[in-house]
Order: structure tokens, then sequence, then C-alpha cells
């Protein structure tokens, strides 16, 4: 389990992130990225990524002590798809043209006071053969290559890339924490516009109106002579999304296991895979953060995924599943509501609401 990786982040964001980011808004400051190098030089040995278990924690320290000159450096150095760090206004270019339809379309619906029709985005939802684990086109292939071609371009500054979690050793973190790439705008939109509903209709038992609405994206990578594969764990999450950013590897299955608190024995229950090696860049799937899963070796080539992590608020993921009836409970109507909806239902989890959940609603819940 890598369930404290989400501790990590969330105290490493609260500690130095904010610094870091107010840092990269300045003016880059000259000679940044060579205090960042000589930091780099300087690196203790503590800092070998050695650890495949909770090396979420590894060198937080020295992390923390040079977060603002990472930042500084990497503003320095500058980034070369600029456009991805701002997903919300440059969606035509990175987001799949039918989910982006579809959620328009769902969206519209909603604002005007609802029904919404869901069956166009469920038809997007595509089965893998493992029950509970959804598969979908989510970026569009220019949005893969541009992603890989900006960590190529960050890792040749020479900045250090802190590991992405606690049991992965290599890619990135794109959040503010430091040592990650700071693109926490376009994870938080992907987040908000596409994870969150989308994970609530997939898992409505599972998936409450506000038990997503915090984030954690990274990137993994599987070469060989590098990781090549991963133990069995569940997520520190309440949903995950693992976009397939590349082809032209074999290997490297995810097997799936039970839920944690919803299958009596979850981790004993028989494993069914599903193979990336038909995925086109972009696809992605769509799991429970607490349905068990491992990698398998890679055989050929390299694997690189970006994962998207949904909780709730202060990182808490949320296990136990929803009643039919309970509040906080999403229909079709407060999922696709928007990127702004969350707040329209504070009245309705205080239980102060008469009107949204009555009517049409009520049989939904
Ligand atoms: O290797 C993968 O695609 C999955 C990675 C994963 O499960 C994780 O980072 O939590
Ligand atoms: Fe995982």
């Amino acid at each position: 389990m890598i369930t404290s990786a989400l501790c990590a982040a969330h105290s490493a964001r609260s500690a130095a992130g904010a610094g870091a980011m107010q840092a990269v808004a300045a003016a880059p400051s000259a000679g940044a990225l060579e205090r960042a190098l000589a930091a780099a030089a300087a690196k203790p040995a503590s800092i070998s990524n050695a650890s495949k278990s909770g090396g979420e924690f590894e060198a937080a320290d020295w992390w923390e002590e040079h977060a603002e000159t990472f930042a500084l450096a990497r503003s320095e150095w500058g980034r070369l798809h600029p456009g991805l760090y701002d997903l919300a206004a440059n969606e035509a270019d990175y987001i799949d043209p039918s989910l982006r339809a579809a959620v328009a379309a769902a969206e519209a619906a909603a604002m005007a006071g609802g029904p919404v029709d869901e069956a166009p985005l469920r038809s997007l939802l595509k089965p893998t053969g493992v029950a509970g684990v959804w598969r979908l086109q989510l970026f569009t292939p220019r949005f893969c290559a541009e992603l890989r071609e900006e960590l190529d371009h960050a890792a040749a500054s020479g900045v250090p890339i802190r590991r992405p979690n606690g049991m992965n050793r290599f890619g990135a973190i794109l959040e503010a924490v430091p040592g990650g790439l700071g693109m926490e705008g376009a994870m938080r939109h992907l987040a908000h516009r596409y994870g969150r509903p989308l994970s609530q209709m997939a898992f409505p038992s599972s998936v409450g109106l506000r038990d997503a609405d915090e984030h954690y994206g990274f990137v993994v990578r599987y070469r060989p002579g590098e990781d090549e594969s991963l133990a069995e764990h569940a997520d520190a999450s309440v949903a995950t999304i693992n976009v397939n950013l590349a082809d032209g590897f074999r290997g490297g299955r995810l097997t799936f296991k039970g839920t944690r608190f919803v299958d009596a024995d979850p981790r004993n229950a028989p494993a069914a895979a599903v193979d990336f090696e038909d995925f086109a860049p972009g696809e992605a799937l769509l799991h429970l953060g607490g349905h068990y899963h491992a990698a398998e070796p890679i055989q050929q080539g390299e694997r690189t995924n970006m994962v998207l992590w949904l909780m709730g608020e202060h990182g808490v993921v949320r296990v136990a599943p929803y009643e039919r009836g309970e509040r906080g409970r999403t229909t079709p109507l407060r999922r696709w509501g928007g990127a702004e909806a969350s707040g329209r239902w504070e009245a309705l989890l205080r239980g102060e609401d008469g009107g949204v959940a009555g009517g049409r609603e009520r049989d939904e819940l």
C-alpha cells in the first residue's frame, strides 16, 4: 500500500509548495539554474531512489530545502510546450474531441437544470474485461507526445526531478510540490472537469460529491534496467486515471484483484489483466483507487504512463460505499454541473436543501 504518498505530497505542498509557486510567478532570477545544478552535484547519497516502498519520504527535507531554487531554475530553463500548463485554454489540442463534446453537452444540460442524459458519456467508457476497470480515450496523441517531450526537456536541464511516488522511482510529479514540474493548473482542470464527474458516474456508490475534489498527478516510466514492474498495491486515491502515453513496448500488463473495503478478501481475489499493448497514446484506464493492482515486467521498449489520483479534501480517501439515498451520493445533474458545481451542493450536503433533492432527482439518490 502506498497510502502515505499523499501525506508526503500534501505536507510538502503546504510547507514549501506555496513558496515555490510564488517564486515561479516572480521574474526568473538569474543564476537559479547554476545554483540548482550545484545543489544537484552535491546531492546526498540518500537521494538515490533506492526504495521500492515508502519512498515518498526519501530525502523530503532536501527537496523542501531546494524547492524554490529548483522552481526558479525551471523557469530560467524555460518550457518547451507552454500550452500543456494551461489545459483549460488548450483543450481543443489536448482532450479527445468525442469526450470533450460529450462532457460539454452534459454540462450544458446540467446548467439548464437537467435532465442530463449520460448515455453518450457512458458509451465512451469501454469495458476492459476486468470488472470495475474502464477504458476511454482521454487525450489526443499530441498531448501525449508533448508531455513526453516536456519531461525530456525538463530532465535535460539537469535540475533534479523527484520520484513520482513511494513505489515508482522513475518519472515525475506534475504538481506544485518540491521537485515537481508545476503543472498543477492543468491537473486541477483535468480533475475537476473530467476526472471527478467521470469517476462519480462510473462508481456512484464509491465516489460521492466531494470525494474527488483534490488530485495528485504524476508520470511513471518503466524501462529495462530501471523500474521494470510494480508490486501489488492500492492507491492513495478514491479513483485513479492511468493514461498510456506512448506505444512501441511489450509487456507491462496491469493485473487487478479485489477492492479494499468492498470485497471480503481483496488481495486473494482472482487476478485479471489489462494489456496496455493495444492502447493508443492517450487511452486511459479508470479504476477505483482501492482496487488492488500490480504492473507486470516490461519486456521490450519503454512504457510511460500519466496517472491522476483523485481524493477528497486534505487527501482524505473515502472508503465506505454509499448507501442508496445517502447524502453526498451523486446524480447525473450533480455530477455535470460544471467545475464550480460542487460548491452549489454544499447546502444539500448540510441537509439544508429543499429543492435540489426533490422531484426528479430524488429517484436517483
Ligand atoms: O504502471 C502503471 O501503469 C500503474 C502505476 C500505478 O499503479 C501507480 O503509480 O499507482
Ligand atoms: Fe497504482
